[in-house]
């Protein structure tokens, strides 16, 4: 039998998923919902941001949050922040991965962190700097999540040229990682195509995350397309919550359920169980009841056959 490609996700629910909810989760209830997601086999969690909590209140027990997620040996733990204040704390904090949100839209940098990309691409720098300051063995991996990459409600069109040039900048500023992310749903199958094309063979081997939301249902073909670029990490929040509070029409993030399922139907390995993520959907449910949840597999039910066919997959791999 062949052997099971792997493929990443990360589960960035308690962060993007919770941004843009109305009413707070409780601290308890966020840790309770990192242990169901741990207990499905979930290795990557982003878990909180560093921001002005008068700004957003959700994310004001951000330490509280990253240290229990820290409390798992082997869980890799990422909290985004948007300047150096917010890095500065999340390094303290002893997060494994940081994101600073880097717009290619002007008008959503300015919306959303007020600095324009090529300003946000500076901090970013200073962001380094102070991480290599901090952590002199370069534990914590840098992250540019580069939002907006497939269009703008606020700009519309986002040329492939502007994200070229981003790309380009946040490699000269240090970058570790670069992340792709589709905030507002635009992306279509044949537009993350070509985008990919041109963007891997300049991003130094470093571009190696993709962030799709699910506003108009391509999020899952758009992985398919990821995945033939050779992407194999993908963020994803449980029940599909989420959404950028800076970017009007910004909805759900592909439903990490969702998502798992596809991954795994492909003969890519997760190390996610399926059913025990749509469980954990009920500590959504309990503690924020006026949250809007997606996710077909939620809605339709696993195939009966499903359970029977994945252990027989897992017992020969
Ligand atoms: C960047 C700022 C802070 C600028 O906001 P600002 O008001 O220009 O900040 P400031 O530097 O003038 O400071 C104002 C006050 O906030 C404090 N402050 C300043 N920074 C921090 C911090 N880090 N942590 C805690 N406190 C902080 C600072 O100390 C000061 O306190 P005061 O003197 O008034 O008492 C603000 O615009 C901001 O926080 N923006 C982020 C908003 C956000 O969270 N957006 C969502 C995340 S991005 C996203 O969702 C996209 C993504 C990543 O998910 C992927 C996708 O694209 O789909």
């Amino acid at each position: 039998m062949m052997q099971k490609r792997h493929a990443t996700v990360q589960e960035v629910g308690m962060r993007d998923g919770l941004q843009s909810v109305s009413g707070i989760m409780p601290t308890h209830d966020k840790k309770r919902w990192i242990d169901a997601a741990y207990v499905a086999g979930v290795r990557y969690m982003e878990v909180a941001s560093y921001v002005p909590a008068k700004l957003l209140p959700q994310m004001a027990d951000a330490d509280e949050v990253v240290a229990h997620a820290l409390t798992y040996g082997d869980l890799t733990v990422t909290a985004l922040v948007p300047n150096l204040k917010g890095a500065e704390k999340a390094l303290a904090a002893g997060v494994h991965r940081i994101v600073a949100p880097i717009s290619v839209s002007v008008a959503h940098s300015m919306a959303n962190v007020r600095k324009t990309p090529a300003d946000m691409v500076e901090e970013f720098r200073r962001i380094r700097e102070l991480r290599d300051d901090m952590d002199k063995v370069g534990r914590t991996k840098l992250i540019a999540g580069l939002s907006t990459v497939f269009g703008c409600t606020l700009q519309g069109e986002v040329p492939l040229e502007d994200v070229q040039d981003i790309v380009l900048r946040v490699l000269d500023a240090g970058s570790d990682i670069v992340a792709l992310a589709d905030t507002t749903g635009h992306a279509t199958p044949g537009q993350v195509d070509r985008f990919f094309d041109a963007l891997i063979p300049q991003a130094q081997g470093k571009l190696t995350i993709a962030h799709f939301h699910d506003t108009r249902g391509m999020a899952l073909p758009n992985t398919m397309i990821a995945l033939q670029h050779g992407i194999h990490e993908f963020d994803a929040s449980l029940a599909g919550l989420g959404g950028c509070p800076h970017a009007p029409g910004a909805t759900g993030n592909v439903a990490t359920e969702d998502l798992v399922f596809m991954l795994e139907s492909l003969g890519y390995h997760t190390g996610i169980d399926v059913q025990q993520l749509l469980d954990a959907r009920s500590i959504i449910q309990q503690a924020l009841p006026q949250a809007v949840m997606y996710g077909s597999l939620a809605h339709a039910g696993l195939p009966k056959a499903y359970s029977k066919q994945s252990n027989i997959e897992k017992a020969v791999v």
